[in-house]
């Protein structure tokens, strides 16, 4: 039989679940069995033998529904590997503020289950979504800054898994 992997992402504006898609092919295209969900919509992991999450990160923290699912008991069973994106303009290019962008709670949580890492990927915001706050926000990013998702830098985080767990 073969491996099981759930991609669960947590999001509040989609680029985060555009990561999880990359991750989900990359392992899909590696002949693991792949379901990609919102965290929110996960009812069970018991199902799966590895356990990709990733959340956005605002404001220093994971989004509730990928928090929740994080902290669930079952999770310590598993093979687990653990991404933030956040990361968008100067702070993407200087790896400044560390604390805002990896948040260190998801370490340690990340740490007590035996995850076997939390790394963070670029973000992305869009001008054009969102609240007063995030439209802002985005504004004051120099245009060429708004997506630091880095395809080859994620791709390459899947094949990483996939060679980890492979049959
Ligand atoms: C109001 C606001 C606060 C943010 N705070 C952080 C932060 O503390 N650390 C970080 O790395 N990124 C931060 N970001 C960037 C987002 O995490 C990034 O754009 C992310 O990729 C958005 O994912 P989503 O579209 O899946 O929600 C913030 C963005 C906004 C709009």
């Amino acid at each position: 039989m073969s491996t099981r992997v759930l991609v669960a992402y947590g999001t509040k504006f989609g680029a985060t679940g555009q990561i999880a898609a990359a991750i989900g092919d990359g392992l899909a295209q590696s002949g693991f069995e792949v379901d990609v969900l919102r965290a929110g919509q996960v009812r069970g992991v018991e199902d799966y033998d590895v356990v990709v999450l990733g959340s956005a990160v605002y404001l220093g923290r994971w989004v509730p529904e990928a928090r929740r699912l994080l902290e669930r008991r079952e999770l310590a069973g598993r093979d687990v590997w653990l991404f933030s994106s956040g990361p968008v303009g100067e702070q993407a290019r200087s790896g400044a503020g560390e604390n805002w962008t990896r948040p260190q709670r998801i370490t340690r949580r990340g740490e007590r289950i035996g995850a076997h890492e939390h790394v963070v990927f670029g973000g992305a915001v869009s001008d054009r979504s969102g609240g007063f706050l995030r439209r802002r926000m985005a504004q004051s990013i120099d245009p060429a800054s708004r997506d630091m998702r880095d395809w080859d830098e994620i791709a390459a985080w899947a094949r990483k898994i996939a060679t980890t767990h492979a049959a």
